[in-house]
């Protein structure tokens, strides 16, 4: 089928590398088996999807894989190429010697040759495998960007991913990579909705040439780590009243909204309605006074690593 959703240009040491604008999330809670999973992300490439975010952690790389060949056996994609896949790197392997062997247990989940998008989940580490949560904090440690982004290059240089990025990580930490990359991150992908808007990590990232992928850019609700602050916003539904949207739309303002700001968008919905009502943004826009009010309205981040860390002040004053 003809696909309606837009591209952007990802900046990275191969030329012509372009993003769908909006991608299928996959992470869900709570879980849902593989099969479930498979078949929403079938429906998915048949209402136009063609971006999807997956990340060892969520253990949705089989299901993806499995789509994606499924997808191509009945004839709904002709080509892997027609797809952006995004993984990440999860904590536990943050350090140099365990980069390549993760990606590369990545693709055998996926069953593909290659990635568009390897990103460090977090700009942690976990000192061993662990399986409680919250993660003790005497397991937690600030990952050595070094080392691993160099390891995240010789990704990009064999030919594992086409680009390479990271997630959840600051201003502070990307200045950081800047200062020693052969490669600058092409992505930096943190959560991002009008309830939590990121100006000046945005603007900075801007500056510096890297794209912004937003992920729960409605408030993940109904997850462990979201909540309905974005279905309670009263004034994101009076603007979705007044471009005649039902309530429930209302959230197709908030991934307009993330569009407008040049990001790209990482939305989750194993709804076959809710996902095709996802990709409906790119036919009207916000006004003047609609993006004032979403400006002005107050700021409260949700995804916090203590949803899934113990909280620690201390680590969390070397982000
Ligand atoms: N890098 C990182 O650290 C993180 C990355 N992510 C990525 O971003 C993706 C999206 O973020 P996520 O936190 O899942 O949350 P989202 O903000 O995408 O919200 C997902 C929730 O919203 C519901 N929903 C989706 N569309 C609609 C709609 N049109 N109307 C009403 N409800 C809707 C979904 O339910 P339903 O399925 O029933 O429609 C689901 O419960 C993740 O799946 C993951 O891939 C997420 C968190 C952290
Ligand atoms: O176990 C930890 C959690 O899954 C944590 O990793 C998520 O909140 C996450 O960052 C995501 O990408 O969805």
């Amino acid at each position: 089928m003809e696909n309606k959703v837009p591209i952007v240009s990802v900046v990275s040491s191969f030329s012509g590398l372009t993003m769908p604008v909006i991608g299928m999330g996959t992470a869900s809670y709570p879980p849902v088996d593989a099969g479930t999973l498979k078949s929403a992300i079938v429906e998915a490439i048949r209402a136009g999807y063609r971006h999807f975010d997956t990340a060892f952690i969520y253990g949705s790389e089989q299901p993806l894989g499995a789509a994606i060949a499924e997808a191509l056996s009945i004839g709904l994609i002709k080509s892997r190429n027609e797809l952006f896949i995004t993984s990440k790197l999860w904590c536990t392997y943050a350090e140099p010697d365990l980069v390549i062997p993760a990606i590369k247990m990545s693709l055998e989940n996926l069953q593909l040759e290659y990635l568009d998008l390897y990103l460090i989940h977090w700009p942690l580490k976990f000192s061993k495998e662990v399986s409680r949560l919250p993660v003790p904090k005497e397991e937690v440690s600030v990952i050595d960007i070094k080392s691993v982004w160099s390891a995240m290059e010789e990704c990009q240089l064999l030919g594992l991913t086409k680009a390479i990025g990271v997630s959840n990580f600051s201003s502070r930490k990307l200045e950081e990579i800047l200062s020693f990359a052969k490669i600058p991150p092409a992505v930096n992908q943190v959560e991002m909705n009008p309830l939590w808007q990121q100006k000046e990590l945005n603007e900075y990232c801007k500056a510096k040439g890297i794209h912004v992928s937003a992920h729960s850019p409605l408030g993940s609700k109904g997850t462990l780590w979201g909540d309905n602050r974005i279905f309670d916003c009263h004034a994101l539904k009076e603007i979705a009243e007044a471009k005649g949207k039902t309530i429930a739309q209302r959230w197709q303002i908030c991934l307009r909204w993330v569009y407008e700001q040049g990001a790209s968008v990482i939305a989750k919905s194993f709804n076959k309605k809710r996902m095709e009502e996802n990709l409906e943004i790119f036919d009207w826009s916000l006004s003047v006074e609609e993006l004032e009010k979403i400006r002005g309205l107050p700021q409260c981040k949700f995804n916090s690593i203590g949803t899934f860390i113990e909280p620690s002040a201390e680590l969390e004053a070397q982000l």
